[in-house]
């Protein structure tokens, strides 16, 4: 139980109080009769104190179900809901943060996520305290009403109730099944929304005159959606209508019923206030029984969805193939001169295909970088560069092959730890905190370290010397340029002495001047260190050691930039190709 474990009170609480709160109801009829039997009775030559002693037996009760009993069940369901929301979006969150990233990236995860979302642990529990409140209630007033010998007219409640709870039920599931069917239009219907308010679109969309577009599309979405759900509640309706118009009558008939039935012994007139209120308050106990059953049923529904998302394999329980294990090791693969330090990356047979996609985006891709070499990928537009980086650092997990990362010691791996890489990549996150917690959080050892910081920064060309200034214009900092946000991510992941650095195209918001001074400082900083390097400016893969060269997914060539020149292959082709630009 998860909401016990984060605070017993409140669970206790509920689940007492709500307990002790069953009996009163019942008592309060008794109480009444009582009353109403003592006024029936009175003579004026009698007293008047036993009157008075039922009224006060009834206040007395009524103070303790409206003060005592009404203060700490709120309370505790207030607790309740903080505690239980907390922890519904920190597991959310926690799960999400360790699902590879090609999960996280495909539609269908991403509509699990929003229906997961909707589940909420402390309605789950009140609802169940309530139902069973309810239910004790609803048994108790039968019982009474048996009591009195009136099992006709209590049969009657109870089989209309049913005919109800059945109704209502299957009501909420289809409603329910439609907001189901509906999460990834709303999704779009929010995305459309983000567009036209978001600074991000904000330029293209003036610029084309898009807002009306998608503002009818927007319309178009939303009315499709309402339709849908008023088709769905109209059909529920009409499902409860029946059973419904038939509670609804037995509230007049009972009275009648009650009159009509012939009673032994004769009723006193508190015996049949008592039978009349206990029908009036079975029939609304009914009511509410058959409300928080359908809640119910909404509920369990989306605690599926929320079990179904939370059952996905995270990133650590993904089993990443080897096809040895260290102890197979190959004495071979171990470097003869490798000092302590040193990191080889060796990819074989490497495959990787997107969820939900039958093409495989990087296809049967081998290759070594030795420790110290600083190696360039290059390629057309959607060749698989990014792709390639992504699961070379964990990020996605791979669907074929072998990652090995092979130390200097023997040891080998088929992941690098964390501290062992690092990385630029192409969309990088721009954090709205300040110039020093934005390089620091790749190594959060060094965030008060201002000679580092800023000796890094200096390194990477970045002209910010004020460490504590706030980035973001949207909260009142400042705001980057394009080119001043690279440099300040390459500091960030240079600061991290990491043994092997990726770099994707991290060079393609500088200037031509600043991308050759950025691409020597990244050989000059990258010294001692494995690096492979995303580019598409060919001028600058050239300084590179080794040039890995992918087309549709395959890695086609790889070798020295002379190596690749004597080809004539396809990094010829790119090469001439971008150089006739500038003859
Ligand atoms: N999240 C994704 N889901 C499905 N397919 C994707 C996804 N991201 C990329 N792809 C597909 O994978 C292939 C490789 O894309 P990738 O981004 O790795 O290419 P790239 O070489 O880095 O391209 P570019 O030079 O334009 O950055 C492309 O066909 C692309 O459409």
């Amino acid at each position: 139980m998860i909401l016990f474990r984060l605070e017993k009170s409140p669970v206790v609480i509920l689940l007492l109080f709500s307990l002790i709160a069953v009996p009163v109801m019942p008592l309060e009829l008794w109480l009444v009769k009582s009353l109403v039997d003592h006024i029936q009775l009175w003579r004026p030559s009698e007293s008047i104190v036993r009157i008075l002693k039922a009224a006060a037996n009834l206040g007395a009760l009524m103070f303790i179900n409206n003060i005592a009993l009404g203060v700490p069940i709120p309370m505790a369901m207030t607790r309740l809901m903080e505690i239980g929301t907390h922890e519904e979006q920190r597991l959310l969150m926690h799960h999400n943060a360790s699902l590879p990233l090609a999960i996280i990236e495909s539609p269908t995860a991403k509509n699990q996520y929003e229906r997961a979302a909707k589940v909420s642990f402390s309605d789950i529990y009140s609802t169940g305290i309530q139902l069973m409140q309810t239910s004790l209630l609803s048994i108790t007033l039968i019982a009474m009403i048996l009591l009195f010998g009136q099992w006709i007219p209590a049969l009657v409640v109870v089989a209309v109730a049913s005919l109800l709870w059945h109704a209502t039920g299957k009501s909420a599931e289809s409603i329910e099944r439609t907001d189901r069917s509906q999460t990834g239009n709303r999704r779009l219907l929010r995305h459309y929304a983000d567009l036209m308010t978001k600074r991000e679109a904000a330029k293209e969309l003036r610029l084309f005159g898009l807002q009306p577009l998608l503002a009818s599309r927007w319309v178009q979405l939303h009315q499709q959606q309402s339709r849908e759900t008023l088709l769905t509640a109209s059909k529920s309706e009409v499902r409860k209508l029946g059973p419904s118009l038939l509670m609804a009558l037995l509230s007049g008939l009972l009275i009648a019923l009650l009159v009509l039935i012939p009673h032994e012994p004769e009723l006193s007139a508190g015996g049949f206030s008592l039978l009349f209120m206990a029908f009036t308050m079975l029939q609304s106990q009914l009511t509410s029984l058959i409300s928080q059953g359908a809640s119910m049923r909404t509920m369990y529904m989306r605690w599926e969805d929320y079990n179904a998302y939370m059952k996905q394999v995270g990133i650590h329980d993904i089993r990443v193939t080897s096809s040895e294990s260290p102890a197979q090791e190959s004495s071979s693969l171990v470097a003869a001169s490798a000092s302590v330090n040193e990191l080889d990356l060796r990819v074989q047979q490497l495959s990787f295909a997107y969820p939900g996609s039958e093409k495989l985006a990087v296809n049967d891709v081998s290759f070594n970088i030795p420790s110290g070499c600083r190696a360039a990928l290059v390629g057309h537009n959607g060749s698989g560069k990014s792709t390639l980086v992504k699961v070379l650092t964990g990020l996605y997990a791979l669907s074929g092959g072998d990652v090995v990362w092979q130390h200097s010691d023997g040891n080998r791996s088929p992941r690098a730890e964390r501290d062992h890489m690092s990385a630029v990549f192409q969309d990088f996150t721009k954090l709205a905190i300040t110039l020093r917690e934005n390089v620091a959080i790749s190594e959060l050892s060094e965030l008060n370290n201002d000679s580092k910081l800023s000796s890094t920064l200096q390194a990477v060309g970045s002209n910010f010397t004020d460490l504590d200034e706030q980035i973001g214009a949207a909260f009142g900092g400042m705001e980057p340029s394009g080119g001043e946000w690279q440099r300040i991510v390459t500091a960030r992941a240079l600061l991290r002495n990491a043994k092997f650095v990726f770099f994707d195209e991290p060079t393609a918001a500088l200037d031509p001047a600043a991308e050759k001074q950025a691409f020597e400082l990244f050989l000059q900083v990258t010294q001692g260190r494995s690096a492979l390097m995303v580019t598409h400016r060919l001028g600058a893969a050239r300084l590179a050691d080794l040039i890995l060269v992918m087309k549709d997914g395959v890695l086609v060539e790889s070798g020295s930039h002379d190596e690749l020149m004597q080809l004539e292959g396809e990094y010829y082709q790119m090469f001439e190709l971008q150089a006739s630009w500038y003859r």
